[in-house]
């Protein structure tokens, strides 16, 4: 049988929607509304389209939206600078600085300047810290939105066999930490993994991470797995074409005839890091005003 289309695009359309609905709410009770600042240096084409989306998705839900854009050529003082302006503004409730950076900028120290209770990505090694051992934090947008496209077709994820293929840690190790905070069983592969179809072939659940096109094979999957694609790749143009297809990480067409349900690329992941990004973004607002959110609304 064809499996599920896990349909994120939807679930996160829904997630947007009561983010908003929230932040009005919040507005009211606050005497403002959230804040999202963005960072974007640099031209990178599909940051520019990334930001552009979230700037639209964050004034749709009610929020206000602060971009800041540095020459590709920005010099990291600068941008350390901004970040601390930023830091100290109380109508900003999240920040974010878009992702990849400039060659010359040590992305690290770009992270580590973020205040951990506006680092709404998730990024800030204490962010990392709490999740590491079960504190509230920022989690990163991505694995907090995989996971609730997992708890929304799965339920209870206990016992649950899940391998997350990718160690990154924007994905990989958060998404893993996920799992195991679930009570799945929990096995990280990754490039130096011996056998990866064979462990691939134990999962439950499958989280693939790895930023390669179509590598995960149907022959690859037990029958009936829930197969979560996170992976973004853009294959060389066919003859005539101006652009390649978007493919995921997974062999979507094999993986089909095999999966119990799967995430399609596009319309899976990608569109819930965005709807994430404007939850913990609310959350950081209801925090940093001393305003109560229900445990759970969101
Ligand atoms: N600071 C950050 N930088 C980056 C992050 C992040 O979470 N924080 N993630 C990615 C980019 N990203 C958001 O920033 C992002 C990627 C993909 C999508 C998405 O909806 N993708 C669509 C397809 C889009 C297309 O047609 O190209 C999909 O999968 O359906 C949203 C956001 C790296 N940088």
């Amino acid at each position: 049988m064809a499996a599920a289309i896990i349909d994120g695009k939807a679930f996160a359309a829904t997630l947007r929607e009561r983010v908003g609905d929230l932040a009005a709410r919040f507005a009211a009770a606050a005497g403002r509304k959230a804040g999202l600042a963005v960072v974007l240096v640099g031209d990178d084409a599909a940051s520019q389209v990334y930001v552009r989306s979230k700037n639209k998705a964050t004034l749709a839900a009610n929020m206000e939206s602060f971009e800041h854009r540095l020459p590709a050529d920005a010099a990291e003082a600068d941008l350390l600078a901004l970040v601390e302006q930023l830091n100290g503004d109380d109508t900003v409730d999240g920040i974010l600085v878009q992702l990849p950076l400039p060659d010359h900028l040590d992305e690290q120290a770009v992270i580590a300047a973020i205040s951990p209770d506006k680092d709404v990505d998730g990024f800030h090694v204490a962010n990392a810290g709490r999740l590491a051992v079960g504190q509230s934090g920022f989690v990163p947008c991505t694995p907090l939105g995989c996971m609730m496209l997992l708890t929304d077709r799965l339920g209870d994820l206990s016992g649950l066999e899940a391998v997350v293929i990718g160690r990154s840690n924007i994905v990989g190790k958060p998404m893993a930490q996920l799992l195991l905070d679930a009570n799945a069983t929990v096995t990280i592969a990754h490039s130096r993994t011996r056998d990866l179809p064979a462990v691939v072939r134990r999962a439950d659940i499958v989280v693939a991470a790895v930023g390669r096109a179509e590598m995960v094979k149907a022959d690859w999957l037990k029958d009936g797995a829930t197969v979560i694609d996170v992976g973004i790749n853009r294959l060389p143009p066919a003859d005539g074409a101006e652009k390649g297809r978007l493919v995921g990480d997974v062999d979507y067409a094999g993986a089909s005839s095999v999966a119990g349900a799967i995430t399609p690329v596009p319309g899976g992941v990608g569109p819930m890091t965005i709807a994430v990004l404007l939850r913990n973004t609310l959350v950081a607002a209801h925090r940093n005003a001393g305003v109560a959110l229900a445990e759970g609304a969101i």
